[in-house]
């Protein structure tokens, strides 16, 4: 891969989920932490669309939260551009403006009570990058640019429609001249005629604008769509890396394969399809050694002493010590 423009190592996040110090005192417990996510390294090449896909409560959006730098991490380190983010400190000034964020709602996102054209151009003013005059023309030309007409920048959120409010949040997003967008469950809130539409949007305007894409999204169609590679959380941890269509022929993980199994509507190149089982365990006390190894089909002593690293499979990577004893995907 060329030199990535994003590169996470071993980043982890926990959050103190302790009662209050006098319950403690009073039951005699112990502080409790939950950790959303653990040792997570990945990389992102310019012009790429990863995506991290996995169950409620995986952790995907802790990790685009210390990505965009909403959230410090516990440990670990981001490096943007071949500069490494002091992440205590916060992203600095010169790169806050290189990183973008689309989040789910578009309607909780767009301040209700600005127009839509300021909305766009509150980047540029944040950045200083144009002076007022052209800062508005600037959002004109967005709308334009995203499928809307430049005379809605004298509108307010609620006039439009959600496909139309969340094309408002990408023309906002793309205000500041990103390279690099985190698009949290871009389109989970639309109705499923217009998902499509601003996915392609957003495909658009990655060719267009040599956009690179964390894409996080439980929706694997979604994620299929979009993806040139797909990282598979569980419990917080990584569990497989692959190239995103081969992914769904050639899954390596029991986990991914049991993810996959449970997409009704997916075609799986003939593979047998297996019920899940099992929930997710509770994050406070996870299970020891493999987290998944109390719901795997393949689970063996080590697993549950040891956690499996990260090993190259044909598609990318995946961390299980059942590997070599997987039968081929398809
Ligand atoms: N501020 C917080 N305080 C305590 N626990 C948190 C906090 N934020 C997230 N968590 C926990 O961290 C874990 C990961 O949450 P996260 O929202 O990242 O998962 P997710 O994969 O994005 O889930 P979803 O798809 O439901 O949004 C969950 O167990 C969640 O309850």
């Amino acid at each position: 891969m060329a030199e990535p423009l994003l590169k996470i190592e071993g980043l982890t996040r926990r959050f103190d989920v302790s009662k209050p110090w006098l319950n403690r005192v009073i039951e005699r417990d112990e502080k409790q932490f939950l950790t959303a996510n653990a040792d997570v390294s990945f990389e992102i090449a310019k012009g790429e669309t990863f995506a991290l896909v996995g169950e409620s409560g995986s952790g995907k959006s802790t990790i685009a939260k210390m990505v965009v730098g909403l959230l410090p991490p516990s440990a670990g380190t981001i490096t943007f551009a071949g500069q490494k983010i002091d992440t205590g400190a916060g992203i600095p000034r010169s790169l806050r403006r290189r990183f973008q964020m689309i989040f789910q709602d578009p309607f909780a996102s767009l301040n209700p009570r600005w127009r839509v054209g300021e909305i766009i151009a509150e980047p540029i003013r944040t950045f200083g990058l144009m002076n007022p005059t052209d800062a508005r023309n600037e959002a004109a030309r967005l709308l334009e640019v995203v499928g809307l007409s430049a005379g809605d920048v004298n509108k307010f959120p609620h006039e439009f429609s959600g496909g139309q409010r969340q094309r408002i949040a990408i023309a906002r997003a793309l205000s500041s001249k990103p390279e690099f967008i985190v698009c949290d469950e871009p389109t989970s809130a639309l109705d499923v005629s217009v998902q499509a539409q601003i996915l392609n949007l957003m495909r658009d305007l990655q060719d267009e604008f040599g956009l690179t894409y964390l894409l996080i999204s439980h929706d694997l169609s979604v994620v299929r769509h979009m993806s040139t590679r797909i990282g598979v959380l569980y419990l917080g941890r990584l569990v497989e890396v692959a190239q995103g269509k081969r992914l769904f022929s050639e899954p390596q993980h029991p986990y991914t394969r049991m993810l996959l199994d449970a997409v009704p509507d997916l075609a799986l190149s003939g593979r047998r399809r297996h019920a899940v089982e099992g929930e997710i365990p509770n994050p406070i006390s996870p299970p020891p050694g493999c987290a998944f190894h109390p719901r795997c089909p393949l689970v063996h002593d080590r697993c549950k002493r040891e956690v499996p690293q990260p090993r190259p499979t044909p598609i990318g990577q995946a961390a299980c010590h059942a590997l070599d004893r997987l039968a081929p995907a398809a």
